[in-house]
């Protein structure tokens, strides 16, 4: 029986009381009555919508079992640990639940002095960050890889070594190392020409875009701010953890990784080998899935495949190459993870095994032992199964096709996880490419892969009239070209790229809109089940760009890329919030890649694997509002450790119960005027029409969208004028939204204005942006008529169909709909969940990756608003102005 090689310091409380105050206040506080019927809000949102009296069901807003999640925290160091049984008793929050508590009991909290309500926020932002919509890459998959690093962080071998700045980068990396990930690989985002595939020039998309996010949240929850002193280090950190998680780059660290052990150079005590342990130890954690007890193990396997199938699904209606692992027809669950194990998994572990030596890895390699042989067997078996099939089956010659099919359907090979090493490794700096660059090849596609990009562009739907650009022009003029000294984010940047010089948007009246485009196909951000990552400035704008990357003639552009939306989730308030955080991100000159910045592309990449010991080249300054800081560098870089007395992380040892006992209620901040985060509650219409409610959804907070003119904002600070709002997009729920319907042939754009996210989304379905709202593939392409894949695949027996078990997706079931019935005396005195009636009198929509307690609220009329942080007093008044009506 495995124990754990050093007992983890007791519990005293997994809780202090003030959390359990807080979380009180966010509508889940100790629960007396509870009767357990309703045990979780994470069912409630899974499920279809459901009117419950509260006359009989008197604990419905709070219905957390706290003994329960305690019991899971007081063994949240085992390597048995159960995210989903967390995730189940935590009301859907496992991930801001076990990482509050990690905090507190790594004594992170009172080391760096750090406000336990901006931590929850930290947390409560990136679980909202995740898509609970994604079968695997959703919060619950974000807290078990920070269990799994948190196991290894008491692995002695490290925890003697490891500061508390590497312990909270660590845990921060970890949680947040899959932020806003939309559900489909890297591949997919380039095959479909995906702005951040652009963006970031094919090279770690997802894993630049992830620790870019990250950092988001820790300006919007206010503790980069608290951080100062550290924030330098901490972001430095952060990035370089997340970065090494990309699947591709397993061989670069791998092979270093080894080098290492062989030659036993290794020293912890050094601040680079410590970053690179820390790195290889995130890289062991996201992929701990197979050494996890096999329950566990399974039910994981189980979710990735289903993901991956998901997005062959996608590829299919897309018509574009089945990626092998996601094609269901010709693959199972247990090939994949047959060949997940051997390729990926084993090797890894097995060095990670010959680094720690441990009870724990031990245990784990013994684990992934079993689990391998389980899907090894079953994998046998599913094979003399087919063949059985096939020899009745067996009918003349194997056509090619089939021949085809055949060889497809054999075991995964290590290409099928890990893409071949390209043959020219070039790690470009994040500098928006020149006209040459972008003519000439992408620089940072491997040859081979190159090759099999599609050609195929697929064109946006969002496109805002009056925005397009001729396609004779040239994409980017060298005005526009030259990167801003204040450095970009992401839809800055990409503004650069795909957008128009500002003299074209200005002058020319005669541009190409939506309306001359000739052809509205079938998009990736149709199919995509979460429109989510950042949004694309214009599609005629990306369709140059596109027609530029693919070669292709203006003439022939008869599709262009399309897509997406935000990671800041959707609640207005929420979103400002994000917006103003991202704007100090807009004068941010990171690099997009690691190393990028720091090194020429004559650098070998090994180079870049710890970059620890250099100066980051990348700062994300501040704005006002969030920080005080201004853009400056902090003062110093690491300050004097605070006061010993303070410090509980020197023995990990919690502080005794009842420390907190005497501290006041941070909940009361919040209620505070002229907090900041008091602005959470302004209801977007008040603001001023400068507001960056305003602000078009995709568009970079400090470029205005007309055109980047001299007069626009400074960058980072700036606000969109007024005359943009006509521009914004659909997908973020606010006023003012584009969409667009069929009248009878044509797809027809209109702006609506004063709109309410409910009536964006009951009416189109585009536009359902919701965090975790599921959006359904569209039933049917344009016309009515369903799309046939092109790339259909056959079996071997030549049936269309196998007969291979298919995955079923699971769905959350929809953002759930809390109505406030208007006949309700001054505040709200009973609280209905069900699905309206007529939807016109829709006021208040729940967000399904919302625990119950946290409402979107439309602003219309005498609505309140309520907003999950910000409004815990508020939501204590509701929950015991229901309460007291129903008893
Ligand atoms: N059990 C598994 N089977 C197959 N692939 C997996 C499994 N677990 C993780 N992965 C893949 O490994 C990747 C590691 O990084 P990500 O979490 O981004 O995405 C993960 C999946 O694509
Ligand atoms: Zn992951």
């Amino acid at each position: 029986m495995y124990r754990a090689p050093t007992e983890v310091p007791p519990l005293q409380r997994a809780f202090s009381k003030e959390d359990w105050v807080l979380l009180d206040a966010m509508g889940s506080g100790p629960t007396p009555a509870c009767s357990g019927k309703f045990l979780t809000m994470h069912k409630r949102r899974r499920k279809k919508l459901t009117t419950r009296s509260l006359s009989q069901d008197h604990a419905i807003l709070d219905d957390i079992h706290h003994g329960q999640v305690e019991k899971i925290l007081d063994r949240c160091g085992k390597w048995a640990f159960n995210a989903f049984t967390l995730e189940t008793v935590a009301g859907g929050r496992s991930l801001p639940v076990f990482c509050v508590h990690l905090f507190h009991w790594y004594g992170l909290i009172d080391y760096f002095q750090l406000d336990v309500v901006r931590v929850w926020k930290l947390f409560t932002l990136i679980e909202e960050g995740y898509h609970s919509t994604n079968p695997y890459h959703n919060s619950i998959h974000a807290t078990d890889v920070t269990q799994a690093m948190h196991c290894f962080l008491q692995e002695a071998k490290i925890k003697q070594y490891v500061t508390p700045l590497e312990i909270m980068a660590s845990l921060i990396g970890a949680v947040a190392h899959d932020l806003d990930h939309p559900g489909v690989n890297q591949h997919f985002l380039i095959s479909t020409s995906n702005h951040l595939a652009i963006l970031y020039q094919n090279m770690s998309v997802l894993e630049n875009h992830h620790w870019r996010s990250a950092i988001g949240c820790l300006l919007e929850s206010g503790l980069a701010e608290q951080l100062l002193p550290y924030r330098s280090e901490l972001e430095q950190q952060i990035r370089d953890l997340i970065l090494a998680t990309d699947i591709n780059r397993q061989q670069e660290f791998l092979s270093k990784f080894k080098q290492h052990l062989d030659e036993g150079s290794l020293d912890l005590r050094r601040p680079e080998h410590r970053q690179f342990i820390m790195q290889i130890a995130l890289k062991c954690a996201d992929i701990s899935n197979p050494t996890r007890p096999w329950d566990i193990s399974y039910k994981w396997s189980i979710k990735v495949c289903d993901e991956f199938f998901r997005q062959g699904e996608f590829e299919r209606k897309l018509n574009l190459p089945v990626t092998s692992i996601c094609d269901k027809q010709s693959t199972s669950v247990a090939k994949i993870q047959v060949g997940f194990f051997k390729f990926v998994v084993t090797p890894l572990f097995s060095e990670w095994h010959r680094f720690l030596k441990s009870p724990l890895s031990t245990h784990m390699m013994k684990i992934l032992d079993e689990n391998r042989q389980r899907w090894e067997a079953q994998e046998k078996s599913e094979q003399s199964e087919e063949i059985q099939t096939e020899l009745s089956d067996a009918e003349g010659e194997i056509s090619e096709e089939e021949e085809h099919t055949k060889r497809s359907s054999e075991t995964p090979s290590i290409h099928d996880f890990i893409p071949p090493p390209p043959r020219e490794i070039r790690r470009q700096s994040l500098a928006v490419p020149t006209l040459e660059s972008l003519g000439v090849r992408r620089h940072s596609v491997p040859v081979n892969m190159e090759q099999s990009l599609p050609r195929t562009i697929y064109r946006r739907e969002s496109l805002p009239t009056g925005r397009g650009i001729p396609f004779g022009r040239s994409p980017v003029s060298p005005q526009t070209e030259s990167r801003a000294s204040s450095g970009l984010r992401e839809e800055d940047e990409l503004l650069k790229y795909g957008s128009h010089s500002s003299d074209v948007s200005s002058n020319s009246p005669h541009q190409s809109s939506a309306e001359d485009l000739p052809e509205r196909p079938l998009s990736a951000e149709n199919l995509l089940p979460e429109p989510s990552i950042t949004s694309m400035t214009s599609s005629a704008a990306v369709s140059r760009l596109s027609s530029i990357l693919q070669g292709n003639s203006v003439a022939t552009v008869s599709k262009c890329l399309t897509r997406q939306q935000t990671f800041p989730p959707p609640q207005p308030y929420v979103r400002m919030r994000y917006m103003s955080a991202t704007a100090e991100m807009t004068t941010c000159p990171e690099t997009a890649h690691e190393g990028d910045s720091r090194s020429n592309s004559s650098r070998g990449s090994h180079e870049n694997i710890s970059n620890s010991n250099n100066i980051p080249q990348y700062t994300i300054p501040s704005i006002a509002v969030l920080s005080p800081n201004n853009g400056r560098p902090p003062d110093i870089l690491m300050p004097e450790a605070p006061p010993p007395q303070k410090s509980s992380l020197s023995n990990n040892k919690r502080e005794p119960e009842g420390a907190d006992k005497e501290k006041v209620c941070k909940m009361v901040k919040l209620s505070e005027p002229g907090q900041k985060y008091e602005k959470e509650n302004v209801d977007p219409r008040r603001m001023p029409t400068t507001s960056l409610t305003r602000r078009r959804g995709s568009a970079p907070v400090s470029l205005p969208l007309t055109k980047p003119d001299e007069n626009a904002p400074p960058a980072g600070g700036g606000l969109v004028p007024p005359d943009t709002q006509s521009l914004r997009r659909g997908s973020v729920p606010i006023e003012i939204a584009h969409y667009h319907r069929f009248d009878d042939e044509n797809l027809v754009e209109e702006s609506v204005i004063n709109i309410t996210p409910v009536e964006t989304t009951r009416t189109f379905w585009q536009y359902q942006r919701r965090g975790s709202a599921p959006v359904e593939l569209p039933p049917m392409s344009r016309g009515g008529e369903r799309r046939e894949p092109l790339t259909r695949h056959t079996s071997l027996n030549g049936k269309t169909g196998r007969r291979k078990k298919q995955l079923r997706r699971r769905s959350s079931g929809g953002p759930e709909t809390v109505c406030f019935p208007e006949s309700h005396s001054e505040m709200i005195s009973r609280l209905l969940l069900r699905r309206p009636e007529n939807p016109d009198t829709l006021l208040v929509r729940r967000r399904g990756s919302l625990p119950i307690e946290v409402l979107t609220v439309g602003h219309s009329g005498n609505v309140l608003t309520v907003t999950p942080i910000a409004n815990r007093a508020l939501d204590i008044t509701v929950q015991r102005a229901i309460r007291t009506n129903t008893h």
